[in-house]
Protein backbone atom coordinates (compact mmCIF):
# COMPACT_ATOMS: atom_id res chain seq x y z
CA UNK A 1 0.00 0.00 0.00
CA UNK A 2 1.77 2.95 -1.03
CA UNK A 3 1.31 6.36 -0.10
CA UNK A 4 1.19 9.56 -2.57
CA UNK A 5 3.12 12.64 -2.45
CA UNK A 6 0.09 14.19 -0.80
CA UNK A 7 -0.78 11.68 1.47
CA UNK A 8 2.54 11.40 2.77
CA UNK A 9 2.78 15.48 3.29
CA UNK A 10 -0.44 15.41 5.23
CA UNK A 11 0.63 12.66 7.55
CA UNK A 12 3.65 14.38 8.23
CA UNK A 13 1.37 17.82 9.14
CA UNK A 14 -0.88 16.07 11.18
CA UNK A 15 1.93 14.03 13.29
CA UNK A 16 3.92 17.69 13.73
CA UNK A 17 0.43 18.23 16.04
CA UNK A 18 -0.04 15.04 16.91
CA UNK A 19 3.74 14.68 18.14
CA UNK A 20 3.30 17.09 20.89
CA UNK A 21 0.50 15.59 22.53
CA UNK A 22 1.79 11.89 21.88
CA UNK A 23 1.72 10.34 25.16
CA UNK A 24 -1.71 11.52 25.78
CA UNK A 25 -3.06 9.86 22.76
CA UNK A 26 -1.38 6.97 23.31
CA UNK A 27 -2.56 6.75 26.26
CA UNK A 28 -6.07 7.31 24.90
CA UNK A 29 -5.93 4.87 21.71
CA UNK A 30 -5.04 1.96 24.18
CA UNK A 31 -8.27 3.43 26.71
CA UNK A 32 -10.37 3.39 23.93
CA UNK A 33 -9.10 -0.09 22.46
CA UNK A 34 -9.48 -2.10 25.97
CA UNK A 35 -13.07 0.22 26.58
CA UNK A 36 -14.39 -0.90 23.36
CA UNK A 37 -12.99 -4.19 22.28
CA UNK A 38 -12.27 -5.85 25.68
CA UNK A 39 -10.89 -8.91 24.48
CA UNK A 40 -7.79 -7.01 23.25
CA UNK A 41 -7.43 -7.15 27.19
CA UNK A 42 -5.99 -10.50 26.58
CA UNK A 43 -2.63 -9.75 25.59
CA UNK A 44 -1.86 -7.87 28.86
CA UNK A 45 -2.50 -10.11 31.56
CA UNK A 46 0.36 -8.19 33.46
CA UNK A 47 -0.44 -5.10 32.93
CA UNK A 48 -2.79 -3.13 35.13
CA UNK A 49 -5.47 -1.09 33.06
CA UNK A 50 -7.24 0.99 34.72
CA UNK A 51 -7.68 4.16 33.21
CA UNK A 52 -4.81 6.41 33.50
CA UNK A 53 -2.34 3.64 35.25
CA UNK A 54 0.98 4.22 35.11
CA UNK A 55 1.70 1.15 32.78
CA UNK A 56 -1.09 2.21 30.62
CA UNK A 57 0.60 5.71 29.91
CA UNK A 58 3.71 4.20 29.68
CA UNK A 59 2.67 1.76 26.76
CA UNK A 60 1.24 4.27 25.13
CA UNK A 61 4.11 6.48 25.08
CA UNK A 62 5.95 3.29 23.37
CA UNK A 63 3.12 2.56 20.59
CA UNK A 64 3.28 6.23 19.28
CA UNK A 65 7.08 6.87 19.34
CA UNK A 66 7.13 3.44 17.16
CA UNK A 67 4.28 5.31 15.23
CA UNK A 68 6.43 8.64 14.95
CA UNK A 69 9.65 6.38 13.26
CA UNK A 70 7.08 5.31 11.44
CA UNK A 71 6.37 8.86 9.74
CA UNK A 72 10.04 9.75 9.99
CA UNK A 73 10.88 7.18 7.93
CA UNK A 74 7.71 7.20 5.57
CA UNK A 75 9.47 5.81 2.54
CA UNK A 76 10.92 2.50 4.14
CA UNK A 77 8.43 1.77 7.19
CA UNK A 78 9.07 -1.87 6.85
CA UNK A 79 12.89 -0.85 8.05
CA UNK A 80 11.60 1.47 10.67
CA UNK A 81 9.46 -1.03 12.43
CA UNK A 82 11.26 -4.70 11.87
CA UNK A 83 11.80 -5.60 15.44
CA UNK A 84 8.66 -4.74 16.47
CA UNK A 85 7.27 -7.00 13.55
CA UNK A 86 9.62 -9.79 14.44
CA UNK A 87 8.31 -9.18 18.03
CA UNK A 88 4.28 -8.79 17.30
CA UNK A 89 4.41 -12.07 14.97
CA UNK A 90 7.15 -14.07 16.79
CA UNK A 91 6.73 -13.43 20.51
CA UNK A 92 3.47 -11.72 21.26
CA UNK A 93 1.58 -13.65 18.61
CA UNK A 94 -0.88 -10.63 18.31
CA UNK A 95 -3.63 -11.42 15.94
CA UNK A 96 -3.79 -9.23 13.24
CA UNK A 97 -7.32 -8.27 13.23
CA UNK A 98 -6.22 -6.11 16.14
CA UNK A 99 -4.06 -4.17 14.61
CA UNK A 100 -7.46 -2.94 12.77
CA UNK A 101 -9.12 -2.10 16.13
CA UNK A 102 -6.17 -0.20 17.66
CA UNK A 103 -5.83 1.86 14.35
CA UNK A 104 -9.65 2.92 14.53
CA UNK A 105 -8.70 3.97 18.17
CA UNK A 106 -5.57 5.88 17.34
CA UNK A 107 -7.73 7.25 14.51
CA UNK A 108 -10.34 8.21 16.43
CA UNK A 109 -7.62 10.30 19.46
CA UNK A 110 -6.63 12.27 16.44
CA UNK A 111 -9.83 13.11 15.60
CA UNK A 112 -10.86 13.75 18.81
CA UNK A 113 -8.09 15.77 19.48
CA UNK A 114 -7.60 17.61 16.11
CA UNK A 115 -10.95 18.19 15.36
CA UNK A 116 -9.91 21.07 12.80
CA UNK A 117 -7.44 19.36 11.57
CA UNK A 118 -9.41 16.18 10.12
CA UNK A 119 -10.53 17.12 7.03
CA UNK A 120 -11.57 14.44 4.73
CA UNK A 121 -8.10 13.80 3.36
CA UNK A 122 -6.46 14.10 6.65
CA UNK A 123 -8.34 11.23 7.48
CA UNK A 124 -8.23 9.01 4.29
CA UNK A 125 -4.27 9.85 4.47
CA UNK A 126 -3.88 9.13 8.32
CA UNK A 127 -5.85 5.88 7.80
CA UNK A 128 -4.02 4.52 5.38
CA UNK A 129 -0.51 5.56 6.53
CA UNK A 130 -1.90 3.21 10.23
CA UNK A 131 -2.65 0.66 7.78
CA UNK A 132 0.92 0.80 6.34
CA UNK A 133 2.51 0.70 9.82
CA UNK A 134 -0.12 -2.82 10.68
CA UNK A 135 0.41 -4.34 7.20
CA UNK A 136 4.26 -4.14 8.34
CA UNK A 137 3.68 -5.44 11.58
CA UNK A 138 1.28 -8.16 10.63
CA UNK A 139 3.38 -9.82 7.47
CA UNK A 140 5.49 -11.83 9.28
CA UNK A 141 2.83 -14.28 9.94
CA UNK A 142 2.36 -14.97 6.30
C1 LIG B 1 -0.13 0.40 15.48
C2 LIG B 1 0.13 -0.82 15.93
C3 LIG B 1 1.10 -1.13 17.04
C4 LIG B 1 2.27 -0.50 17.36
C5 LIG B 1 2.93 0.70 16.67
C6 LIG B 1 2.82 -1.21 18.51
C7 LIG B 1 3.98 -0.86 19.15
C8 LIG B 1 4.51 -1.54 20.23
C9 LIG B 1 5.74 -1.17 20.91
C10 LIG B 1 6.64 0.02 20.55
C11 LIG B 1 5.94 -2.07 21.90
C12 LIG B 1 7.10 -2.10 22.91
C13 LIG B 1 8.21 -2.95 22.36
C14 LIG B 1 9.39 -3.01 23.29
O1 LIG B 1 9.22 -2.81 24.52
O2 LIG B 1 10.49 -3.27 22.79
C15 LIG B 1 4.84 -3.02 21.85
C16 LIG B 1 4.66 -4.09 22.73
C17 LIG B 1 3.52 -4.81 22.83
N1 LIG B 1 2.41 -4.77 21.99
FE1 LIG B 1 2.24 -3.58 20.37
N2 LIG B 1 1.97 -2.23 18.85
C18 LIG B 1 0.92 -2.21 17.99
C19 LIG B 1 -0.17 -3.06 18.01
C20 LIG B 1 -0.45 -3.97 19.00
C21 LIG B 1 -1.71 -4.67 19.14
C22 LIG B 1 -2.89 -4.53 18.19
C23 LIG B 1 -1.61 -5.45 20.27
C24 LIG B 1 -2.64 -6.36 20.89
C25 LIG B 1 -3.91 -6.03 21.02
C26 LIG B 1 -0.28 -5.25 20.81
C27 LIG B 1 0.22 -5.86 21.93
C28 LIG B 1 1.47 -5.63 22.46
C29 LIG B 1 1.96 -6.29 23.67
C30 LIG B 1 1.22 -7.34 24.51
C31 LIG B 1 3.24 -5.77 23.90
C32 LIG B 1 4.19 -6.13 25.06
C33 LIG B 1 3.84 -5.26 26.25
C34 LIG B 1 4.81 -5.45 27.41
O3 LIG B 1 4.80 -6.53 27.98
O4 LIG B 1 5.56 -4.50 27.72
N3 LIG B 1 0.39 -4.35 20.01
N4 LIG B 1 3.98 -2.67 20.84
Amino acid sequence: MTLTQAEKAAVVTIWAKVATQADAIGAESLERLFFSYPQTKTYFPHFDLSQGSAQLRGHGSKVMSAIGEAVKHIDDIRRALAKLSELHAYILRVDPVNFKLLSHCILCSVAAHYPNDFTPEVHAAWDKFLSSVSSVLTEKYR
